[in-house]
């Protein structure tokens, strides 16, 4: 049975595999592949089962999940201070949405594992010289040198170690006292208190805090306010990592990919007859896929029945980015057509890929308003099929960074030089997450 299973999971081998680095020695490749067989899993099966029954709620429209990180983490970035101020954001937002929408609300990380990204273009260009495209920390250096744009297997054990480290702090952060309600008012104590949002939401705190005051008087201390429950996420983009990361299950027997809870299929490699779709249909984790403007009712329906044939509630979340001007009109065919197949699924909104456009600067950027608006059809659409409205899917920082315009602390084009520090797309701050939060909020309780 075991040898069986092995052997479907090495299916993707013979099929197209997108977006997947070219490495000088195959045998380096496969030496690594070995290594990082032999690790220590990063999640559990029963952690990734537990994630699945949350978004069975979600699909059943009881819960709303709020995903979000870098577009793309650097091993730099896997410091105590920086997924500190992402936690800190994502707590925060999740604390306006739990509050003032009453909706309980999943909370996943584009956490400890987003090392590889898909490129529009294999190469780039800069002053006349060309050097393959960045592809994410697992692959290649950023610098733009031809030494740190080699791809280098060992950097998939490096992303192995980061995510280690980064999930330690997660779950450090999320179960040890920092993520206790009663630190509401401590999350916001640095720049962003000074912002619109940051003073919008101290208030909310304070109503929150008197809540806590007359619950704990009344003798009720719920484990739940003391530590969150998080799950971490990654595009499962790079096959051999993602399979050499998968485990058979003791307890069930089953494979899941332990290299994190949640892995979805990005835009670019979610082909029907890809080497992606096969590999993440023979893992048990929750899975997703992101959904763009070209996708068919027809597409949807044949991905559901590819990763979903039992319709198992949970398992399969769709994560639409249509794009501002779009979503109105290509959402409604693809939920429409998946509805009436019966279906369970969580439709999740990335209000960020569809909205990327470059300045004069040169610099990626998006506009805050072209996210809320996405956010603000997204809302609509399920409104008018009377459908739920499972969440957003984000990329942004913690830190107090100058990468998209707009925001209640308006940052301009000409502003976004001053911090721009993405490696890949522009990230939202957190004054701007924050503004973002209260939106959702105010559409969730419209929407009941
Ligand atoms: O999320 C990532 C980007 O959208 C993707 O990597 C493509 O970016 P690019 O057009 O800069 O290559
Ligand atoms: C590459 C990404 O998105 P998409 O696959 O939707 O383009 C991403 O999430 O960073
Ligand atoms: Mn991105």
């Amino acid at each position: 049975m075991a040898t069986d299973i092995t052997g479907e999971l090495d299916a993707w081998r013979g099929l197209p595999a997108l977006q997947q680095p070219e490495w000088d020695d195959p045998s380096e490749v496969a030496a690594v592949a070995r290594e990082l067989a032999t690790q220590p899993p990063l999640v559990f099966a029963g952690e990734c089962d537990n994630l699945k029954d949350r978004l069975a709620e979600v699909a059943l429209g009881e819960a709303f999940v709020l995903q979000g990180g870098d577009c793309a983490e650097t091993f730099s970035g896997s410091n105590a201070d920086a997924v500190k101020n992402k936690l800190k954001t994502l707590l925060q937002m999740a604390v306006v949405l739990t509050y003032a929408a009453s909706v309980p609300v999943v909370k996943i990380g584009r956490m400890a594992g987003q090392f590889a990204k898909p490129r529009s273009k294999p190469n780039e260009t800069r002053n006349g010289v060309e050097l393959p495209a960045y592809r994410g920390d697992a692959v290649n250096g950023f610098d733009f040198d031809a030494v740190s744009r080699r791809n280098d297997p060992h950097r998939l054990l490096q992303a192995y170690h980061c995510s280690a480290v980064t999930l330690n702090l997660c779950r450090a952060f999320t179960k040890g006292g920092y993520a206790d309600l009663r630190q509401v008012h401590a999350w916001n104590q640095d720049f962003v208190k000074q912002s619109p949002a940051g003073q919008r939401y101290e208030q909310l705190a304070g109503e929150i805090d008197r809540a806590l005051t007359f619950m704990k008087a009344c003798g009720a201390s719920p484990d739940e306010f003391h530590s969150v429950e998080f799950y971490s996420s990654h595009e499962a983009l790079l096959l051999e990592y993602e399979r050499a990361m998968t485990r058979i299950d003791h307890l069930s027997g089953l494979p899941y990919d332990v290299s994190a809870h949640f892995l979805w299929i990005g835009e670019r490699t979610r082909q029907l007859d890809g080497a992606h779709v096969d590999f993440l249909s023979r893992i048990r984790n929750p899975i997703g896929v992101k959904l763009g403007p070209s996708t068919s009712a027809d597409d949807a329906l044949a991905l559901m029945d590819k990763l979903n044939p039992d319709h198992e509630p949970g398992r399969l979340t769709f994560v639409t980015r249509m794009g501002a001007g779009k979503i109105r009109d290509a959402l409604p065919p693809l939920i429409e057509k998946v509805n009436q197949s019966g279906a369970p699924v969580a439709w999740i909104c990335d209000p960020m890929h569809g909205n990327t456009w470059e300045a004069a600067s040169g610099h990626k950027t998006r506009r805050l308003d072209d996210v809320l608006d996405e956010v603000a059809g997204f809302f609509e659409v399920h409104r008018a099929l009377g459908t739920h409205p499972g969440g957003i899917h984000i990329e942004f920082t913690g830190d107090d960074v100058t990468e998209c315009v707009g925001g209640g602390d308006e940052i301009v084009e000409a502003d976004l030089h001053q911090r721009y520090e993405t490696a890949c797309d522009p990230r939202l701050n957190r004054g701007q997450s924050l503004d973002l939060a209260f939106m959702v909020a105010e559409l969730y309780r419209k929407a009941q």
